[in-house]
């Protein structure tokens, strides 16, 4: 090869690299501008309302000029009024029927919009009273309200409940036998309307013709007054928890476009109702949204580790939470029954629930549970839906849960009565691995997977301002309240710079790839904490930081794009091994800077680097320029303990 050959391939490769640098930043400052225009965007709605609060408030009449769907607030506040034809007899029902005394938030205004005849979806937090949104307007209209559930247990729920207080319901599943399936297909077309509200499995809909013949009938002769979609989010593949038989609800509408539909959700995403609106064939429906925010509950994150926190859960149980009631979720059926044998053997009445137990079993237990003859329940996930005891003072997630919404809607089930509740995670690096394997085949499973470690491991940011982002909520600073341990304990953290840590790792990374090996998440530690064999430690600087802060670094890398995890499947199992990500190339320049948030109170202090504290996330310096952390140059390939 000529000489000039070899200076341009030279030349070609470095422009290269220097491309690929620039594209990722371009990817960066893309994601930048997206954030920062969807923060626009919500300030200027902010105004738009704020202007009209004014102008409403100098003229007595309400703008009629918008449609119902994009109402705002001030439009909306006309359903919350109470002299409607039916409101007297709403306000007779709720303290006669059902023993309220008064409304909560945004149930008014609901019952309102459906008594009306409008199509709606309600947003509101788990335990806020969803239920009573559509059972009210059932006992005071004409006919019978058609209830979808995904959940056999909880219509059952349901019905024992409105059977206590005298409201007549009704359900079909596959539980039921011939003859009360006959009564209640015979009492669907009955004009005396033998029972108010009709419970059915989203099965029933999808497969049985006799009973859409019957639905057709009742409509046809105006007794199906209302239907109800109960945990309508199971529409959507991008929910938390798609259930298909909901894909085929759009029938409902297409056939009783009259009947209003009220569909009801905890926890989803503007993205998530867009897709249920089209999977139900509702066009346009009014939205109510109340706060995810709920104020009792106070967050907090613990570090994981094995025995030592089930000890620590057992200690909490024993003292803070003496004679209260809580939940433990745990990850595997296996975790239910070992957690729950640990905590026995340290004098707590605790019991496992999981799906592999007899349905007689997990009654006795939810049973048991509710009248206090046991504290705590250790559940997997299969103890959710419909879980409705007041008093619950503490949820304790013995492992992470696999997405920010299924974490809301567990923790949630703590202090439904308004009084304080705590919610605590405890997160551990292998857990991450542990889920990662299990929802790789889901369709944006991964992706909410680290949104709920970057929950847990994110102490830049008020907990409950996270969620707030996840759930598309404009936040409040004051929305907290130090009800979080990030905004309590602010004083507890540092921000360190982690570029020389970064480095180490994907100098790792690089060399077993050279030799063809794969690193699993433990494998990368043991290497970098010069343990395990000795061919990973050749050659390589191994950190002087904890296991703990290690992992925590390797967390943040895979967070923030540094570094990936790569699957590899056999028939039995699936192996995860860590690669290099997208962005690892960017710690080839010296001018780039990395650094994070961690707490200081942990077994020792942080070794790292202390970077001045409002020194940027992440930084692209000019490369001419030197930058400078607390006096000390960053981006030197120093070992990192001489930093
Ligand atoms: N206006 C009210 N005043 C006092 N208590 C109420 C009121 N409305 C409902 N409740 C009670 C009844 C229930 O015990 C509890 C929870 O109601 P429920 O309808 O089951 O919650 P939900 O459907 O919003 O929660 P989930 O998301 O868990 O299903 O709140
Ligand atoms: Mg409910
Ligand atoms: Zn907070």
């Amino acid at each position: 090869m000529l000489q000039w050959d070899i200076n341009a391939q030279a030349e070609l490769d470095s422009v290269e690299a220097e491309l690929e640098l620039v594209e990722l930043q371009i990817t960066e400052l893309m994601d930048k501008q997206a954030e920062l225009t969807s923060r626009r965007n919500a300030l200027l709605q902010q105004l738009e309302e704020a202007c009209d609060a004014a102008q409403s408030s100098s003229s007595s009449s309400l703008k009629p000029s918008k449609a119902d769907h994009v109402m705002n607030k001030q439009e909306m506040q006309r359903y919350d009024r109470r002299d409607f034809p039916w409101s007297e007899k709403v306000e007779q029902q709720l303290k006669d029927s059902f023993n309220l005394s008064k409304f909560r938030p945004l149930q008014l205004r609901a019952i309102n919009l459906t008594l009306l005849g409008k199509d709606l979806f309600l947003v509101m937090p788990t335990g806020r009273g969803k239920s009573l949104c559509y059972q009210l307007p059932a006992v005071c209209s004409t006919g019978f309200t058609l209830v979808v559930t995904p959940l056999v247990s909880l219509m059952e729920d349901q019905i024992m409940y409105l059977k206590s207080i005298d409201v007549s319901a009704a359900m079909l599943n596959a539980s039921i036998n011939k003859e009360s399936v006959k009564t209640v297909m015979a009492g669907m077309t009955d004009v005396k309307s033998p029972f108010k509200l009709l419970y059915v499995t989203p099965e029933k809909i999808a497969k049985s013709k006799l009973f859409m013949s019957r639905l057709e009938k009742a409509y046809n002769a105006n007794l199906l007054s209302r239907i109800a979609v109960d945990e309508v989010h199971c529409c959507s593949q991008w929910g938390h928890d798609f259930r298909p038989d909901y894909k085929l609800l759009g029938i409902l509408k297409r056939q009783f476009p009259k009947v209003p539909l009220l569909g009801i959700t905890a926890t989803a995403t503007s993205s998530v109702l867009k897709d249920c609106e089209k999977i139900l064939c509702v066009s346009q429906p009014i939205t109510l949204t109340s706060s995810f925010n709920r104020t009792n509950l106070y967050y907090e994150v613990k570090n994981s580790d094995n025995e030592a926190s089930i000890s620590d859960i057992a200690s909490l149980i024993n003292s803070k939470y003496k004679d209260q009631s809580g939940i433990v979720y745990v990850f595997s059926q296996k975790d239910a029954e070992s957690v729950s044998t640990e905590l026995q053997k340290r004098d707590i009445l605790a019991y496992p629930y999981h799906a592999n137990m007899d349905p007689q079993d997990k009654s006795r237990v939810h049973h048991k549970w509710t009248s206090n003859k046991i504290r705590v329940v250790v559940a997997t996930v299969a103890f959710g839906m419909g879980i409705d005891k007041p008093d619950v003072r503490f949820v304790i997630h013995h492992t992470i849960s696999k997405s920010i919404e299924n974490y809301y809607q567990e923790s949630g089930r703590a202090g439904r009565d308004d009084h304080p509740a705590d919610c605590i995670v405890y997160f551990g690096f292998s857990d991450i691995f542990r889920i990662s394997t299990m929802v790789v085949m889901e369709n944006t499973g991964q992706q909410k997977l680290l949104q709920m470690v970057d929950y847990c491991q994110n102490f830049d940011r008020c907990r409950r301002s996270l969620m707030a982002v996840h759930f598309d909520e404009m936040w409040n600073e004051e929305g907290c309240n130090q009800m979080c341990d990030t905004c309590r304990h602010a004083q507890d953290c540092i921000t360190v710079d982690i570029t020389q840590h970064a480095r180490q790792v994907v100098q790792i990374l690089e060399l077993a790839a050279s030799n063809n090996e794969k690193m699993t998440p433990l494998k990368l530690t043991d290497a970098w904490m010069g343990k395990g064999p000795a061919k990973h430690r050749k050659m390589i600087q191994t950190t002087t930081l904890s296991r703990l802060k290690a992992e925590a670094v390797i967390v943040q890398l895979l967070l923030r794009g540094y570094l990936r995890e790569d699957f590899s499947f056999t028939p039995y199992t699936t192996y995860i091994y860590i690669k290099l990500g997208r962005k690892a190339p960017l710690l080839k320049s010296q001018a780039h800077s990395l650094t994070m948030k961690m707490r200081t109170t942990e077994s020792e202090p942080a070794e790292v680097s202390k970077v001045h504290i409002d020194a940027p996330q992440e930084s692209y310096s000019n490369p001419g320029k030197k930058h400078y952390n607390n006096g000390k140059l960053a981006g030197s390939f120093l070992p990192a303990h001489i930093l």
